[in-house]
This record gives structure tokens, sequence and C-alpha cells, in this order.
């Protein structure tokens, strides 16, 4: 399908597009570049790329395809360093977990002939780097690509075909409506589960070391707790009016819940966790 990939953040979505993509055959050769040297080394020693390159400039300069998996808030530079690299005809593509801010940034970036599509991935895992990535990661799993009327109608098929190559099911949405789908349904979660880590943990201010009781509940629900702390800095503040919506939205919630619990309705709760149950029940 493509010649050359150049993948820029060889972590687990980079380096998951890349096993992917190779396990497909659906690239010849992947050439990784990455800030973390020690990463870099890692991917190329587990075969996850095929060659690794010193700096952003070689790293492109022969790529059909280059795919951005680097935190959000320096996608847009890392874009901007690449740039005056890319071959003619080029597509530049990134995984991206927030889209409007970035899509609006990249696409003014692209030289005469070179296209940008942004994407991303709704699949993932709590854990980071290049040797955490794995082939069947997006096997089943939606892929977001967010087109503009800039779009290049090809460029941004070329990009489907991959994802799909990769075992996704692609859709596309707005930018502005892919931000705030993905503030409710995945940025909040992962900052109540936060949230929810340090409640529990201040809490062992009265009791001794509490957190170590933890069973099966507390444990199923702050996994995503356990995921990298810059990459959801950066997802926070690059969404941050959609996900004050849904945080304020969440606020209330709890409150409702709160006041129930204090008064000690029972028919209220049991109703209310009966439809938390069945919608979720609807999605599983
Ligand atoms: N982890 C998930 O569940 C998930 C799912 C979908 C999308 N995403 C998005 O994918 C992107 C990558 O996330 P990840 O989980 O693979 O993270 P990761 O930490 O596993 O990998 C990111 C890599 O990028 C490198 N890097 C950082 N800045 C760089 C730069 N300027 N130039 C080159 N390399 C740089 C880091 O050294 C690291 O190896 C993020 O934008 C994230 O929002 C993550
Ligand atoms: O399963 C996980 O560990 C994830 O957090 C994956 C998850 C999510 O579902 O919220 C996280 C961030 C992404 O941008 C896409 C997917």
């Amino acid at each position: 399908m493509i010649k050359t990939l150049a993948v820029i953040g060889v972590g687990l979505i980079g380096g998951s597009f890349s096993r992917a993509l190779k396990a497909a055959g659906a690239v010849q050769r992947v050439i990784g570049f990455d800030l973390d040297s020690e990463n870099l080394t890692e991917a190329l020693q587990l075969g996850v790329v095929d060659e690794i390159a010193a700096d952003y400039a070689s790293a492109v300069s022969s790529a059909d395809l280059v795919f951005l998996a680097v935190p959000v808030r320096a996608m847009t530079a890392a874009v901007a360093a690449c740039a005056p690299y890319l071959p003619a005809g080029c597509v530049v593509t990134d995984g991206g977990s927030v889209k409007e801010e970035l899509v609006a940034a990249c696409e003014p970036l692209m030289p005469e002939g070179c296209h940008f599509v942004g994407g991303h991935p709704i699949a993932g895992t709590e854990h980071s780097g290049a040797k955490a990535s794995f082939a069947t990661l997006f096997q089943g799993r939606r892929c977001i690509l967010t087109p503009t009327s800039r779009t290049d109608q090809q460029a941004l098929e070329l990009v489907q075909r991959l994802w799909e190559a990769a075992g996704s099911r692609v859709e596309c949405m707005e930018p502005l409506t892919h931000d705030r789908v993905f503030a409710a349904v995945s940025h909040l979660p992962h900052m109540v589960a936060y949230a929810l880590v340090h409640a529990v943990d201040r809490s062992a201010e009265e009791e001794e070391n509490i957190l170590a009781f933890s069973a099966g509940g507390f444990r199923d629900f702050t996994r995503i707790a356990s995921s990298d702390p810059s990459m959801w800095r950066d997802i926070a503040l690059m969404n941050r009016l959609p996900l004050l919506a849904v945080l304020d939205r969440y606020q209330q919630e709890f409150a409702a819940l709160k006041e129930k619990v204090a008064v000690g309705d029972g028919a209220w709760l049991e109703n209310y966790f009966t439809t938390s149950k069945r919608l979720r029940d609807e999605i599983i």
C-alpha cells in the first residue's frame, strides 16, 4: 500500500501502528524517530521499526506517509519540524486524542503538494513506550478521522485504507464534535479515575495504608489512572472547554447522588443504579 512510513514518536500508538501495518503487509519499510533515544533503540531492537533516524529531516525525507504519535501539545511543533523536509505528495497524519486545535494548526503547515489528515485511534492501554506496542491493538476498534474543507480526498482515502489494514473501523467526524464526544467518553473517565485515587488516598490519613486493601472494584475502576501523566496533562489542557463542560455535568450528577445518600432515599438510589446498569450493559 505504501513503500516508506515514517513514525514520529515510537511509543504505544506509533509502535502499534507500525507493527500492525508491517503484519498486514501494507508497508515495506518503517523509519522511526523519537526524542527518547533509549526508547528508539529499543524500538529497533524489538523490530517495531526497520530503521531509526537521528532527526526529523532524515526520518521524513523519503516517506510516503508520516504518522505522528507524540503527546498532543508537542504535535504541532513536531509537524512544523518535519514540514520543510517532506517530499512532494507526502501524506501526514496523527494519532492524537484531541483534534480541533491540532488540526487547525497543522493543516496550514503543509508545503505545496503535501496533505494533512487528522486521526485518532480509539484504542489504547495504560502502558507507554515502544515495548508496550503490539500489532493487534487496533483490531476491531474504531479510528476517527477528522477531515475539514481543506482535506485532500486521496490523502483521506489512503489514511482510511491504512487504518483498515491495521484492523480498524474508520469513521469521520468534525474535529469539534470529536473533541466533545471524547471529552465525555474518554477524557472525563480518566479525570474521575485520577481524582478517585486521590480521594481514597486522602482517607488513608485516618486509616493506615488503606489502598493496600483495595480489591477488584477499585482496581478495575482505576486501571486508567496508571496512564502516562504527561499525556493526560496535555489532553486536559488542549481539550479544556469540552472537558470543563462534562466535568460540570459530572459534578451535578455526583451532587445529586450525594444528596440522596444523605437523606437515605433508597428507591431513588436503586432506580438510578438500575438505569446506569442498563446503559452500561447495552455497550458491553
Ligand atoms: N495511550 C493511549 O491509550 C492512546 C490512545 C489513542 C491515542 N493516543 C494519543 O497518541 C499519542 C501518543 O500516545 P502514546 O500512548 O503512544 O504515548 P507514548 O508515551 O507511548 O509514546 C509517545 C512517544 O513520543 C515521544 N515524543 C514525545 N515528544 C516528541 C517529539 N516532539 N518528537 C518525537 N518524539 C516525541 C516520546 O519519547 C514517546 O516515546 C498521544 O497524542 C495520545 O494522546 C493515546
Ligand atoms: O484503554 C485505555 O487504557 C484507554 O484509556 C484508551 C483510550 C480510552 O478509551 O479512553 C484513551 C485515550 C485515547 O485517546 C483513546 C482510547
